[in-house]
């Protein structure tokens, strides 16, 4: 058996005479009694002799020592920061540290006493959370411990002030004495809530690196990349392996500005930061507009540091806004700039013409026919029409011009620094250019264009004003004949309130008896024989004098008068023959001009059968002439029409045959006697090769369909002779005779069929050369 060192003995007997009522002041008084242990042995073998005083010398000895020791463990208890709270495995309290009491509430703890049981409201309140549902996770994890295991939670708790904090706790079993067995408890708790949330921060730092949409990149000072996130990935198309380890100037040869890379390094060392928008490419080449945002982050002690770029991909938003900005400021047909952009750039550049004093000019284009083309061959060849134009007009002018489309058939060419010189020079090379024939959707066509040129500052120096100077030009030059162009003067301004005027005065025009017709004789080119008569209105108004034909026309197209104007025409006409047959002429065809909106009104033949029958005139008296572009309008349906006016016995001509555009193939269908050839080639009969070309062809082409030809607008013996030599059945012209009023043109007609009369004689020209 072992016999007990004497020290040992005394232990016991002190453990025995201290007791074990609270474990806690054991444990505290178990230091040192530990201590003793370490006292000379002369002292215990002194004690184990067993005197009292010995004894009591021992104990004083001890006390004073433990008192010490006691005190320091105290010492270094409350000076731990972490909750220390001793407990018996029912949950009794019987030990805690300063810590623990902090977190208690002082105060209140001082008044509760140290045994209090874990259920206790103030136990209870700090370690079971506010609303004591961690009591259950508490419980069971004393329970384990109870069991001998190790455990470890964290539990949410409040703090002295209120405050939520986040407690990681840990109970263990553990013996109150050296040498006993572990039946007590042990809680240990500190508070992490600050560790949490540097925790929580970190992960969410490495959840929004790894999650969010912007890309970021980190390299170190000198450029090295260390890390690119998924996204910084995504948008740029790079590998992540690709890009790390390797120089940020990698990616410089994807900027569209060859200089930025060296600005964002200048920037970036100067104030520690850049940001703006960047025009790149993928790595695969495809556009990339970013918004990036560079800084520096330097270590504390300066020497280290990063460089962090967070790219965010807006290029589908600046593609979008692109897209909404062409919207707003192009055209969608042609993809020229529309009106607006026109005006901000006559804006900036009549700024800048300002402050260079340089000048500038606007052309302001109308495309002639193209309302015909609209109506005769549908809008889709209008649309391939002026695309076509849109094209031309880029091609034919400069970088720095402007061309736009004002809507419908116009167009406007804005010239930075022209003078009226270099004006006239474009508009007549537009003017050439645009009256190349173009093909679309099978069809060739060709087109006039009217331009109005205004310059600035003559005209105007704002943009509105100078637009309005150049439409006003391009009317004037529209009234004096397709493909002309015309500079802008004063004395037009009142286009638009003249153009009102005569609609107004138009609609009363007829009860006003001022409309008359005036009559051109036609004459066969071979027996100077008069063949017929064309109709032609004229208009006098009161204050405005004559008003040509060829402004009000259109005037009362657009306005819907044309049909009793119209209607008018046609019943004069046919009175005024059957007047002339009546009166002892012989039977003769008057010619009556029909618009485009005459032709398609369904009413047209019930009209022309009622005004033949009113009159008493045989249908075979009246010819009707159509433009070409009207006879080529849904050739079908033209047909229709045609055959349903053949059928009351009228004879049809086309009239400015040449300038439209009829196939040969609707030509072969149409019932119709005539061509007329349009006066623009004849006029250059005699000058121009492919005009003679052209009439040639026009004959030739009529003789094969039998059907006569009738040269208008001859106004020399040259042209006559021509058109005779080349087997043109007709013609009327100035040569022979201006149109006349009714009398004038009966005394004419009279005078022209005496024999050997010197009308007569005109149709004798000497023969020209082809
Ligand atoms: N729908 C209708 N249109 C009409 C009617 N009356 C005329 N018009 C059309 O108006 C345009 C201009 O006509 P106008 O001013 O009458 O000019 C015609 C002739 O006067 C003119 N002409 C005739 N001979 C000569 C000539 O030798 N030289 C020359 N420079 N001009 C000449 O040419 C015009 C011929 O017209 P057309 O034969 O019809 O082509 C004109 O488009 C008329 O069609 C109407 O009642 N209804």
């Amino acid at each position: 058996m072992k016999v007990p060192a004497p020290a040992s003995l005394a232990l016991r007997r002190l453990r025995l005479w201290v007791g074990l009522g609270a474990a806690w002041p054991i444990a505290s008084w178990a230091q040192p009694l530990e201590a003793a242990r370490a006292l000379p042995g002369w002292l215990w073998s002194s004690a184990a002799l067993g005197s009292l005083g010995g004894m009591t010398l021992l104990w004083r000895l001890l006390r004073q020592r433990s008192a010490v020791d006691k005190a320091l463990v105290e010492t270094m208890l409350d000076h731990a920061p972490q909750f220390l709270v001793l407990v018996t495995p029912d949950g009794r309290v019987i030990r805690h540290n300063r810590t623990a009491r902090r977190w208690m509430q002082e105060a209140r703890l001082e008044q509760t006493p140290l045994h209090a049981s874990l259920n206790a409201p103030l136990w209870r309140h700090a370690m079971w959370g506010p609303d004591g549902q961690q009591g259950e996770r508490l419980r069971l994890a004393l329970a384990q411990a109870a069991g001998g295991r190790i455990v470890k939670l964290e539990l949410n708790s409040l703090d002295d002030r209120g405050a939520p904090r986040t407690m990681e706790m840990t109970v263990r079993p553990v013996a109150a004495l050296p040498g006993q067995p572990r039946g007590h408890l042990l809680i240990e708790a500190q508070d992490v809530t600050t560790r949490r949330h540097a925790e929580e921060k970190l992960r969410l730092a490495a959840a929004v690196y790894e999650q969010t949409r912007e890309g970021v990149l980190i390299a170190d000072l000198r450029g090295v990349i260390l890390s690119v996130n998924p996204a910084f990935c995504e948008i740029t198309a790079f590998q992540p392996e690709e890009l790390q380890g390797q120089s940020i100037q990698l990616l410089s040869p994807l900027l569209h500005d060859a200089a930025l890379p060296q600005a964002m390094q200048d920037e970036v060392r100067r104030t520690g930061h850049w940001q703006g928008e960047v025009m790149s490419m993928r790595r695969n080449g495809a556009p990339l507009t970013a918004w990036v945002s560079m800084s520096l982050r330097r270590e504390a002690d300066q020497r280290g540091g990063h460089l962090i770029a967070i790219v965010h991909d807006v290029t589908s938003v600046r593609q979008v806004e692109q897209k909404l900005l062409r919207r707003d400021h192009f055209d969608g047909l042609t993809d020229l700039p529309n009106r607006q952009l026109l005006v901000d750039r006559m804006t900036q550049a009549m700024a800048q013409a300002r402050r260079h004093q340089q000048p500038l000019a606007l052309l302001f284009l109308d495309v002639n026919q193209l309302r015909h083309v609209n109506d005769n061959f549908g809008h889709t060849a209008g649309d391939g029409i002026l695309r076509e134009v849109a094209q031309r007009l880029r091609q034919s002018l400069r970088e720095v011009d402007t061309v736009a489309r004002l809507g419908g058939d116009e167009f406007a060419v804005l010239l930075p620094g022209a003078t009226a010189e270099g004006a006239s020079q474009v508009a007549d090379k537009l003017i050439e250019r645009l009256a190349l024939p173009c093909r679309v959707e099978g069809q060739e066509f060709s087109l006039t264009f009217s331009i109005g040129v205004a310059l600035s500052p003559d005209d105007a120096d704002t943009p509105e004003a100078l637009l309005r100077c150049a439409d006003t030009a391009m009317y004037r030059a529209k009234l004096e004949g397709r493909g002309r162009w015309c500079f802008y003067s004063a004395d037009m301004v009142n286009r638009s309130a003249r153009q009102l005027q005569l609609e107004a005065a138009l609609r009363r025009a007829e009860e006003r008896n001022e409309l008359a017709l005036v009559y051109q004789p036609q004459l066969c080119l071979q027996s100077g024989r008069l063949v017929g008569m064309e109709a032609l209105i004229r208009w006098k108004h009161p204050e405005l004098g004559m008003i040509s034909p060829a402004e009000f026309i259109p005037l009362a197209e657009s306005s819907g008068q044309i049909l009793s104007i119209g209607a008018w025409v046609m019943r004069t006409a046919v009175r005024q023959m059957k007047q002339w047959i009546d009166d002892g002429q012989p039977s003769n065809v008057v010619a009556v001009n029909l618009s485009a909106v005459q032709f398609r009104d369904p009413g047209l033949p019930e009209l022309v059968q009622k005004v033949l029958d009113d009159a008493g005139l045989p249908p075979s008296c009246l010819e009707l002439e159509l433009t070409e572009s009207v006879a080529a309008h849904n050739p079908a349906e033209a047909c229709e029409i045609m055959d349903r006016l053949h059928a009351l016995g009228v004879r049809l001509s086309i009239d400015d045959f040449g300038t439209g555009f009829s196939s040969l193939s609707h030509l072969k269908r149409f019932p119709i006697h005539t061509l007329k050839i349009d006066q623009s080639f004849v006029r250059d009969i005699g000058t121009d090769p492919d005009d003679r070309a052209i009439v040639q062809a026009i004959i030739q082409m009529a003789r094969a369909l039998r059907l006569t030809t009738i040269a208008e607008g001859v106004e020399t013996d040259e042209q006559a002779a021509f058109l005779q030599s080349h087997g043109c059945e007709a013609a009327q012209g100035y040569r022979f005779c201006k149109p006349l009023p009714p009398e004038d043109a009966l005394a004419w007609v009279q005078n022209h069929t005496r024999p050997n009369s010197a009308a007569r004689a005109l149709i004798t020209p000497a023969p020209i050369q082809a």
